[in-house]
């Protein structure tokens, strides 16, 4: 049976429709404003050129979001850079699931595939204008939400510690509730992105360990005991001597989830649950908050160099594992690409067999759910496994609050009675799943 339709601006009044008609022009003015602001600096650094450079980006950004709010076609990509062509060529494979005559545009064709490409089109308009292309426009955002954080990175630094002291007295059940409970902290950082405030303040401000229990309800989809049994069933080779495992973490947001997420893979080799955590990065500004190799290190980096003791612990303890290669940092530009994750294995299909050496990859956030679902119309119902298509690289688990209209793998009944009580239900960040599936 083929899947449901793409999400698409086309469905008038859908969440699609409200993002690229009013949030992404938001955003981009927000990046128009940013640039703009920093003109002294790009003077500093650059003379004139810089000036220039400025200009040239500004006028590619107010074009660019003037192709939105008019629905024009999605243009080729000319920047020449490693995917470029990988666009261009998606941008063609489009156009054949349209009918003869009519072109792919934004409010046309599917979501998910013109809001990335919105993001590799500021990317674009960087490239173009040298010699500011290396320029974040997104690093203010991030930087202010994780120094917005700081009294809840310091509460989970703090609580790390204590764990990792007493990590020798614990029972198996103590310890399966403390994976629950770090589960937990990293699904309801993922409420922090930049994205869907339109690059507003949306910090962590308070720890949030204390508010697990009375957010419990929210969980929707809620497979933590099989997490910690696929991460706690023992693998032995055949020399009996017992194999540790590997872990996969596909990032999301820098900032306070960032630290959630470090939290998390620290934890899982105190607990034994894991002997490597391999870390998956964006390598372009993305999605106005994702991590980039840059927000990776400069995070550990400032903990490092915190004026708080158990903060600069974490930062010093976190480097060592990545010196240690227990750790281990990667980027591919698959991440970046808006394809749906049932199109990796043939479209990167290195990164797929990377995938398959894993014992469970995490995807973290909302927008991991939409390429893992392929961002469809699926009924509530259906099974997270069929969703998922034909991708089953290894055990994988999503951990994302709800914040795009696509849900699957629900009990009978649980979206409709949401839908009617609660409207903005998929969207408003207040609910989220630990949704795992094991069929590889
Ligand atoms: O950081 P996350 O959790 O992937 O969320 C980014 C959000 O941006 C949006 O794509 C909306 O623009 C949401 O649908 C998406 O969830
Ligand atoms: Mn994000």
């Amino acid at each position: 049976m083929d899947p449901p339709c793409s999400l698409s601006a086309r469905f008038e009044g859908s969440f699609a429709y409200l993002t690229i008609r009013d949030r992404l022009p938001q955003i981009l003015t927000k990046v128009i404003d940013t640039v703009h602001r920093n003109k002294n600096k790009f003077f500093e650094d650059n003379g004139e050129e810089g000036v220039e450079a400025e200009k040239k980006a500004l006028s590619f950004f107010s074009k660019l979001r003037n192709e939105i709010q008019t629905d024009k076609p999605v243009l080729p990509l000319t920047d020449n850079q490693s995917d470029t062509e990988l666009w261009n060529q998606y941008l063609d494979y489009q156009k054949t699931l349209l009918n003869k005559g009519e072109t792919p545009s934004w409010f046309k064709s599917p979501w998910l595939y013109v809001e990335c490409y919105m993001y590799r089109r500021i990317q674009e308009g960087l490239v173009l204008s040298p010699p500011i292309s290396e320029y974040d426009v997104f690093r203010e955002g991030k930087t202010e939400s994780f120094f917005q954080s700081q009294p809840a990175i310091i509460a989970l630094c703090t609580y790390l510690q204590e764990l990792k002291n007493n990590v020798a007295n614990l029972s198996e059940n103590q310890k399966k509730e403390e994976l629950s409970k770090l589960l937990q902290v990293c699904l309801w950082g993922n409420k922090c992105d930049l994205s869907i405030s339109g690059g507003l303040d949306n910090s962590q401000k308070f720890s949030i360990l204390s508010s697990l229990e009375s957010f419990m309800p929210f969980i929707l989809v809620n497979d933590m005991e099989s997490v910690w049994a696929v991460l706690s069933g023992s693998k032995n080779l055949e020399s009996g001597k017992e194999l540790m495992k590997r872990v996969d973490i596909v990032l999301d947001n820098a900032g306070f989830e960032l630290i959630t997420d470090f939290v998390l893979a620290d934890a899982l080799l105190s607990l034994r649950l894991a002997s490597e955590v391999h870390f998956h990065a964006k390598c372009m500004p993305w999605f106005v908050s994702d991590t980039t190799k840059h927000d990776f290190n400069w995070t550990i980096k400032h903990l490092q160099a915190a004026n708080h003791k158990w903060m600069s612990k974490c930062g010093v303890n976190w480097k060592e594992n990545l010196q240690r290669s227990c750790w281990i940092y990667h980027e591919h530009l698959f991440w970046t690409l808006p394809h749906e994750f049932c199109m990796m294995a043939q479209t990167a299909p290195d990164l797929y067999s990377e995938l398959q050496k894993s014992d469970l990859v995490i995807f973290k956030g909302d927008l991991n759910y939409r390429k893992l679902t392929g961002d469809r119309k699926w009924e509530f119902t259906v099974p997270f496994f069929q969703a998922l298509t034909t991708f089953h690289p290894a055990p994988l688990c999503s951990i994302r609050t709800l914040k795009a209209d696509v849900q699957v793998g629900l009990k009978p009944g649980v979206g409709e009675q949401l839908s009617s009580n609660e409207p903005d239900w998929m969207i408003s960040g207040k609910y989220g799943v630990v949704q795992l599936s094991t069929s590889v």
